[in-house]
């Protein structure tokens, strides 16, 4: 006889009540497998880190231990990795409450920034992203597009002059530092309407702290003061390199900060330039820091808003500043230069793979001649989105989100589980307390979700609806079925403003530029171990991304 709806409810509900009689009554994890640890000190950490490909560490671990595994941190610690759609839609769902901030980050966040949108959790991270949400809209980044298209062009007249001085058919230019500079101004402007003048090379500390994070060929000692300064303050003291550069930061960014809010003020009380107070982020949270009641933020929020934004915009179109624990004892601070990151990594590809940089060059031609439109970056040039969307799924800057459960929690999985005991399970009991990690970058790149094409830079698989609706990667929750802007309430503030400045810039250059690496396709492209392991040709000193750059005829 065919069980009936009743008998499939008490079913449920009798193996829910069994999971959580075993697993909640016993308050300890599900009990997972996972990888020996390499190294009592470092744990997994080390290891990690000296991959060339990490996403193929964690696709090898998923293949081997299945949707949940446990890894290990320094002096023994443990974290739960999640390689679920399911599970991470639960995670993420549940960020600020119950999934938090670990300690450590938290603290040092604090330190380096103060108490904005990033350290907020919970109602008072409700409250600050809510007063925030209107400098975001897609009204007002449309407004600030003019912004990114004043910036890309005058970078273009520096280009310009760097070919005809080059007195050839092409110049080599280092497009790294031009996407870094490039972020700078348009943050700088379209955050604050200050003006950072990185494009004209106009070196002002700002400029020089975020170039000298390239240079920073620091030691494993040095970036781990680093790292751990902000969290020990008596470790600043030490004369290491990081050190003096995260005070100099710390520095500039507070003095322009303070001196930003005064001037956006003055303006704004004395209304002499609404353009800027109207269009610009800071003149949204000076708006709320004068709003009086509901949605009222203190001064103290209102400049640690702005140190992020500052980092963030600079760092990339945006900030994507992102702590990650790797387990108890270390917090990586990532400062995410995520659009230059991601520029930089649409223009390797793109050189990788001339046939697709001149598809892109025919969409963007054929409109004319003509930038695009906001309503064609959004919805009318699907090749210059792919792209994009490519890139990011292929390169996201923040590549794992770590967070400490508040409370004990059971994620459901949509694949089944095998404990440790060897039993399966499609739920996993968590402890108040356990760290748990979603991976970024495997979601976005593994075969398993995504087909045997995965770690490819296919930009077509975005314009193929009906084949992304055969693969396990539409599970995925998040912008477009990836996690680069994670999701749930932290999701990505500055999302529209990302994808904006990065269609604009690309469509700009592709438009008036090819692009070709120095030894062809096969040009090798290593890491720079900076703050965070970066793009940098083989062969050249530090993290700098030269390409031949050639004018297009005729534009
Ligand atoms: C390609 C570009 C970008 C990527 C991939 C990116 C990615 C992310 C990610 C993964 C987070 C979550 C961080 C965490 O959970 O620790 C985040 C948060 C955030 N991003 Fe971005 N970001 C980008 C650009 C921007 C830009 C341009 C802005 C602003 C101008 C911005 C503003 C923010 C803010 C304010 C948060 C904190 C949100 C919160 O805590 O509620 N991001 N971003």
């Amino acid at each position: 006889m065919a069980p009936t709806v009743f008998d499939l409810i008490s079913l449920s509900a009798v193996s829910l009540l069994i999971t959580l009689a075993i697993f909640k009554g016993s308050k300890i994890n599900t009990p997972l497998r996972g990888p020996q640890s390499p190294s009592f000190i470092f744990g997994h950490y080390r290891y990690i880190q000296e991959q060339n490909d990490p996403e193929l560490v964690y696709e090898k671990w998923a293949k081997k231990y299945g949707p949940a595994y446990q890894v290990t941190g320094p002096f023994g610690s443990k974290r739960i990795v999640i390689c679920d759609p399911k599970a991470n839609a639960h995670f993420y769902s549940r960020e600020t409450n119950g999934y938090v901030q670990t300690k450590l980050a938290h603290v040092f966040i604090e330190n380096l920034f103060g108490r904005g949108v990033l350290w907020a959790e919970a109602d008072s991270h409700k409250r600050q992203r809510k007063t925030l949400m209107p400098a975001f809209s897609n009204a007002a980044i449309r407004r600030l597009s003019t912004v990114f298209y004043d910036a890309v062009y005058k970078m273009k007249t520096s280009w310009d002059a760097t070919i005809d001085n080059a007195k050839a058919e092409y110049a080599v230019i280092d497009v790294q530092k031009w996407m870094n500079h490039v972020s700078l101004d348009s943050i700088g402007i379209g955050g604050f309407g200050h003006d950072f003048k990185a494009l004209e090379n106009k070196n002002t500390s700002v400029v020089e702290v975020f170039d000298s994070f390239d240079d920073a060929n620091t030691d494993f000692f040095s970036r781990l003061i680093f790292f751990l300064g902000p969290v020990f303050p008596t470790l600043q003291n030490l004369p290491t390199k990081g050190n003096r550069m995260l005070r100099q930061l710390r520095e500039t960014m507070g003095k322009i900060a303070d001196e930003l809010l005064k001037r956006s003020r003055r303006v704004s009380d004395e209304k002499e330039d609404s353009v800027i107070a109207d269009k610009s982020i800071i003149g949204i949270l000076v708006r709320s820091e004068n709003a009086g009641t509901k949605l009222e933020m203190s001064s103290e929020e209102v400049l640690a808003q702005m140190n992020t934004l500052l980092v963030a915009g600079y760092a990339t179109t945006s900030i994507s500043l992102t702590v990650r624990l790797l387990n108890n004892y270390f917090v990586k601070f990532l400062i995410q230069k995520s659009f230059f990151f991601g520029g930089q990594w649409a223009l390797i590809e793109l050189s990788r793979a001339i046939e697709k940089q001149d598809k892109l060059r025919i969409e963007i031609a054929g409109l004319g001649g003509t930038d695009p439109t906001w309503e064609q970056l959004t919805s009318g040039l699907p090749y210059l989105n792919a792209v994009v969307h490519e890139v990011l799924r292929l390169h996201p800057p923040v590549n794992e989100t770590t967070r400490v459960a508040t409370e004990d929690d059971i994620i459901p999985f949509t694949s089944p589980i095998i404990t440790s005991q060897g039993l399966p399970t499609d739920k996993l009991f968590i402890t108040k307390g356990t760290i748990i990690s979603s991976p970024i970058g495997y979601m976005n790149t593994s075969t398993t979700f995504w087909g045997p094409d995965a770690r490819e830079f296919k930009p077509e698989r975005w314009l193929e609806e009906d084949a992304l609706c055969n693969l396990r990667a539409k599970e995925i929750q998040g912008h477009r079925h990836i996690l680069t802007f994670s999701d749930g309430p932290r999701t990505c503030l500055g999302k529209t403003f990302a994808l904006t400045e990065f269609k604009i810039i690309l469509a700009v250059l592709i438009r008036h530029y090819l692009f070709e690496l120095l030894d062809g396709p096969n040009t090798q492209i290593d890491k720079h171990p900076s703050i965070l392991p970066r793009p940098k040709m083989r062969g050249y000193e530090g993290a700098v991304v030269p390409l031949k750059v050639r004018r297009i005829e005729g534009e």
